[in-house]
């Protein structure tokens, strides 16, 4: 019978990515209100029993990994719960492309554009977390969501905060857009001292637990960047007016500034179910478990400029900005190349945005044709990255 209410109707939802962090942290929600929800589709790469785990008790129709080499461990893990597996990064798009009223966008890097893209062209509201698109395609894929009338709602806690206190009726007033930074565990450190930094103590995150790869982000303060290149895709404001500000304690998690001198802030506890949750409800906001801010308590909130000479990843990425076309493309492969050697203890974390910056030197910035342009020159960028590396090697 059909729901005389739509609105009661439970809601179909995709995860791609769903054994990440963010992933992990939308299924959490879900799981508390399980009866307003149905899973379509989950997603990972390699982390089968992950996978298996969460499909076994959100039950999707269809579950993906994407490497191929860990289809068969998927099939036998769910042998006789009559759950479609697939594998492989056509398959990924496939589950993108599966009817869904919301889509949580969770895959980590370049790796999630395609899948993106397919959701948005099928007019699902798609939650990106996956901010690497928006800096490699940002134009490609705000055209597509103007052109196929879906809805991208901003799931990273900077951008969810903007959206949340931004007047896109009113976006002439804006004056800035003050994104915020915790400066990450080296916000202190001489840039000397940062040159035996091991992966342990980057991904130390001081305000948040989240995946490898954005943890050196926040470390190298490249997140900040990808940030600013997300914050220029999202919102309707000039490069030159969005800024970033260091606020250690990570409670505030933006702003915006408007013409008559007001700034409206959102804040919370550093707990990404508040902005998931967020995207989750939208239009209407659900309950949440993230810890409420007790003010009484709350010491002090700090803020500090920004520091270029020891966090040239600030530098690298507003120039990529400003070039435009290509250049952010190639800075993000360049950015993942680098930081996953890094992990592997191939590359210091000094040369993390020196191979950054040496790939972007050698690519010069030109116009991009379309997502098929983006996924060779993204394919290109990272040769020459793994080439810087092992220069260095
Ligand atoms: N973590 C956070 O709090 C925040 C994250 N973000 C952004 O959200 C995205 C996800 O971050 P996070 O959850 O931390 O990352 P994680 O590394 O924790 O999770 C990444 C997810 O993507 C999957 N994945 C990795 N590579 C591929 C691939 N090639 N093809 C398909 N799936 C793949 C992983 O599968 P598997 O587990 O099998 O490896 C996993 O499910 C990133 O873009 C990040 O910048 C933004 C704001 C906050
Ligand atoms: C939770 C989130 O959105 C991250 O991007 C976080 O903001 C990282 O913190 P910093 O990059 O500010 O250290
Ligand atoms: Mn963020």
């Amino acid at each position: 019978m059909k729901d005389s209410n739509p609105s009661h109707a439970p809601k179909a939802v995709t995860i791609l990515g769903s054994t990440g962090s963010v992933g992990a942290n939308t299924l959490d929600l879900i799981g508390r209100d399980p009866d307003a929800y149905t899973v379509v589709a989950l997603t990972a790469n390699e982390n089968v029993a992950a996978l298996a785990d969460q499909c076994r008790r959100f039950r999707p129709q269809m579950a993906v990994i994407a490497n191929p080499e860990r289809y068969g461990d998927l099939v036998a893990a769910l042998d006789g719960t009559g759950i479609e597996v697939r594998a492989g990064a056509d398959a990924v798009i496939e589950a993108a492309s599966l009817p869904a009223d919301w889509l949580m966008g969770a895959i980590v890097g370049a790796a999630g554009l395609k899948p993106t893209m397919a959701a948005v062209e099928r007019g699902t509201t798609v939650a990106l977390a996956n901010k690497e698109c928006l800096v490699c395609a940002g134009e490609l894929v705000t055209a597509a969501v103007e052109r196929c009338g879906s809805i991208l709602l901003p799931v990273d806690s900077e951008h969810n905060a903007i959206f949340q206190v931004f007047d896109f009726d009113k976006a002439d007033d804006v004056s800035r857009i003050l994104l915020t930074a915790s400066g990450g565990p080296f916000r202190t450190r001489a840039r000397d001292s940062l040159a035996q930094v091991t992966p342990e103590e980057a991904v130390a995150h001081p305000n948040w637990s989240m995946g490898a790869k954005i943890s050196v982000d926040s470390a190298t303060m490249m997140n900040k960047g990808l940030e600013l290149i997300e914050a220029y895709h999202l919102f309707p404001v000039p490069e030159e007016r969005i800024e970033i500000v260091v606020h250690p304690q990570s409670i505030i998690h933006s702003m915006v500034e408007y013409a008559d001198g007001s700034v409206l802030a959102q804040l919370g506890s550093p707990d990404m179910r508040t902005p998931i949750g967020y995207t989750l409800g939208w239009p209407e906001r659900i309950a949440t478990p993230s810890p409420r801010l007790d003010f009484a308590t709350l010491a002090r909130l700090d803020f500090e400029a920004p520091d270029p000479d020891r966090f040239p990843a600030l530098t690298l990425t507003r120039d990529a900005l400003r070039a435009g076309g290509s250049a952010p493309a190639v800075m993000n492969a360049a950015n993942e190349v680098a930081v996953k050697h890094f992990l592997n203890r191939t590359l210091s974390f000094l040369g993390i945005t020196d191979v950054v910056a040496e790939t972007l030197a050698a690519m010069p910035a030109r116009p991009l044709a379309d997502l098929d342009d983006v996924i060779a020159l993204d394919a290109e960028a990272r040769r020459r990255a793994e080439e810087a590396v092992m220069r260095r090697a």
